[in-house]
């Protein structure tokens, strides 16, 4: 049995630092993410006024209360998991600022709305890749609420002319895209001086529990919120207060850690996982209980056993997408064919992850098929080859999995994990060795 420590989830990190940088007075952020994402989110804010360290001891960390419901706020979890505390002390918003989004779609989506606010222009760019990202949605939902923006595709480079104040009132937008273009503008919505309502008219928003961290967190820094009719979320206009943010270690980085167990036979725990969480638990412990594994939780964490067989799958991923890469590769390695859907959006991630994982699981010997929506995967005879990652964090994890049972695979980049997950090389090689 393996125990892993976890550093914080990135969406409640992403989340935290950007609502205490919108607050009234100060707050703290306990056990948050440190990897490019977070650090880069940081350094965007703090380009804008705030000011954040993110190099705090652990002094005086909170205790950690039983786990918290929605109407109070964050769930803690008991186990320390890293004891970082970053502190935030926000200022006056202010241009003119260069914000670099990396591949980051929580920056390049939860950052322009703050810079709206901001008195001064701020440019916005980011890795070669991020430049495909789509942003259109949430540029033109910003101009219809008043906010002048310069881009010429609608997407980055862009520049962000604020004035210091952003009218809101209603905007209408199509989210299917990324439901960060719903949590961008909801985050900075309190500031903004009529509020908002926003109302989605498309395909379905996919990662639904992305959107429910979003109002809740909302609501646990004193924002009024209402989502009671499906696709339209109102925000009213107030202050958002400073407080203490209790991090919860990151359910999509333990993913490839417990697929490792499913595949190796083995059992891995993730210490400190709260028992209530704001992430979506019970669809990864359905998946991977559908799949073979026993999963069960108790004082010392979350988790997860092999059982010695694997099946394949039937599932729609749309809430749980950025899991997709991971599922995929156990599909790949499964006694049973299995069908991965409701993913269209993914082709708009860190690369598209429907063709890179269709070139990819297909190069070790996977027959796959790609729809527009997803995958068919029907495991065959594993073969060596080097599994491109295209900048990929979770490609770099499905290539970990895949290598775990196929000899020979060779992983192009490994260092595209530090997006969210620094320490992955030396965990793995800590579970595969037992160090
Ligand atoms: O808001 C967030 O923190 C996230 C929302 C999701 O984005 P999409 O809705 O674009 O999939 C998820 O995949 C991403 O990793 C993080
Ligand atoms: C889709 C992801 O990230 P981003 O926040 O950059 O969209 C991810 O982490 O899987």
């Amino acid at each position: 049995m393996s125990a892993l420590s976890l550093p914080g989830s990135k969406s409640m990190t992403a989340r935290a630092l950007v609502l205490s940088a919108l607050a009234t007075g100060p707050s703290r952020i306990v056990r948050p993410l440190h990897a490019r994402d977070t650090t880069l989110m940081a350094a965007a804010l703090r380009s804008l006024g705030a000011s954040i360290n993110t190099a705090g001891p652990a002094t005086d960390l909170p205790a950690a209360p039983a786990a918290a419901g929605a109407s109070t706020g964050i769930s803690a979890h008991g186990s320390a998991n890293g004891s970082a505390v970053w502190t935030i002390e926000p200022g006056p918003l202010r241009g003119p600022a260069t914000v670099d989004v990396g591949l980051a779609g929580t920056v390049m989506r939860f950052a322009p709305p703050v810079a709206a606010l901001a008195d001064g222009t701020v440019t916005f760019d980011g890795d070669p890749h991020a430049r495909n990202r789509p942003l259109r949605p949430i540029v033109e939902a910003l101009r219809s609420l008043g906010v002048v923006i310069d881009s010429k595709g609608g997407g980055l480079p862009l520049v962000v002319r604020g004035t210091g104040v952003v009218a809101g009132g209603e905007a209408v937008i199509d989210a299917s895209g990324s439901s960060q273009f719903v949590s961008g503008l909801l985050l900075s919505a309190p500031r903004f001086s009529k509020g908002l309502v926003l109302r989605h008219e498309g395909p379905p928003v996919p990662s639904a529990p992305h959107l429910r961290m979003t109002t809740h967190m909302l609501r646990a820094a004193g924002a009024v919120v209402d989502e009671s009719v499906p696709d339209v979320w109102v925000v009213e206009h107030g202050p958002l207060a400073g407080r203490d943010w209790v991090i919860e270690p990151d359910l999509s980085g333990a993913a490839p850690f417990f697929a490792a167990a499913m595949v190796t036979g083995g059992a891995v725990t993730l210490a400190g996982w709260p028992r209530e969480s704001w992430q979506p638990v019970g669809i990864l412990v359905d998946l991977l209980t559908r799949m073979g594994a026993e999963v069960s939780q108790d004082d010392d964490g979350l988790t997860v056993r092999g059982t010695g067989v694997l099946h394949g799958i039937r599932a729609d991923l749309s809430e749980v997408s950025e899991l997709t890469p991971v599922i995929a590769a156990l599909a790949a390695l499964a006694d049973s064919p299995s069908s991965l859907r409701g993913v269209a959006h993914i082709r708009g991630h860190e690369t598209d992850r429907i063709a890179a994982l269709a070139r990819e699981l297909g190069k070790v010997g996977a027959g796959v098929t790609e729809f527009h929506d997803g995958l068919d995967i029907a495991p065959g005879p594993l073969r060596s080859a080097v599994f491109e990652t295209y900048a990929d964090h979770r490609m770099a994890h499905a290539a970990a999995v895949i290598g775990l049972v196929a000899e020979g695979v060779e992983l192009s980049d490994v260092a595209c994990t530090s997006k969210t997950l620094p320490e992955f090389p030396e965990l793995w090689a800590g579970l595969v060795t037992g160090s």
